[in-house]
């Protein structure tokens, strides 16, 4: 089978009926004013992503992408402006904690990955019953090697309870072949293209 990738602007109602995964991307929706994401969860096609998430279809959301993710609840917590008040672009080390999800399984458990961070707003926040929720159920996928931006317990990317919800402040895209300065992120990609083939089948 071959994965295609299609553009669906964010007016639209419907995903197309053959869709495999949602990619929310990162940048910048209605110039992050109020807070980063909190006005591009009203777009209209949120509510059929919300619905398709609801199937157990897998969702990714990666930056602007997490955080309006965890605006439309469909992630626990939210994300603050860093700690430094700095937008903070650079290589970023990671460590893969979780390596049993459809976005993960082909990492090695606690790889050492390289992916780069553009962010303003990435300080990953949670009360302490959503943390403790979120390590035992294994929703913690990215942890921060050096905490950049203040994150609580150095997340930069979790699952939601079902695991099929993947946000993530890190862009594995911009780490996806060698002339980027790394190709540690196709990772992501090919374990969720491999997972979307095996729902298909
Ligand atoms: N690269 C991005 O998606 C940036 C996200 C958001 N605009 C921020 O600065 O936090």
């Amino acid at each position: 089978m071959k994965v295609t990738p299609e553009f669906i602007d964010y007016r639209e109602q419907q995903l197309p009926a053959d869709t495999g995964a949602v990619l929310v991307p990162g940048g910048f929706s209605y110039g992050d004013y109020l807070r980063s994401g909190a006005i591009a969860r009203f777009s209209p096609i949120m509510e059929d992503v919300k619905h398709f998430a609801d199937t157990g279809k897998p969702v990714i959301g990666i930056c602007n992408g997490f955080q309006v993710l965890t605006e439309a609840g469909l992630l626990p917590g939210a994300l603050r402006h860093n700690m430094s008040l700095d937008f903070i672009c650079k290589p970023q080390p990671l460590s893969v904690v979780n390596n049993q999800t459809l976005f993960t399984d082909q990492f090695e458990k606690d790889q050492t990955v390289m992916f780069p961070i553009a962010h303003g707003e990435g300080n990953y926040y949670c009360d302490d019953e959503t943390l403790t929720e979120l390590k035992q159920n294994n929703q913690i996928v990215f942890i921060y090697q050096d905490n950049p931006n203040g994150s609580t317990a150095d997340i930069a990317g979790i699952v939601n309870k079902q695991g099929n919800v993947l946000g993530m402040m890190p862009h594995p895209e911009r780490a996806s072949e060698s002339i980027l300065g790394g190709a540690d992120g196709k990772l992501l990609f090919e374990s969720l293209v491999a997972s979307v083939e095996m729902a298909v089948g």
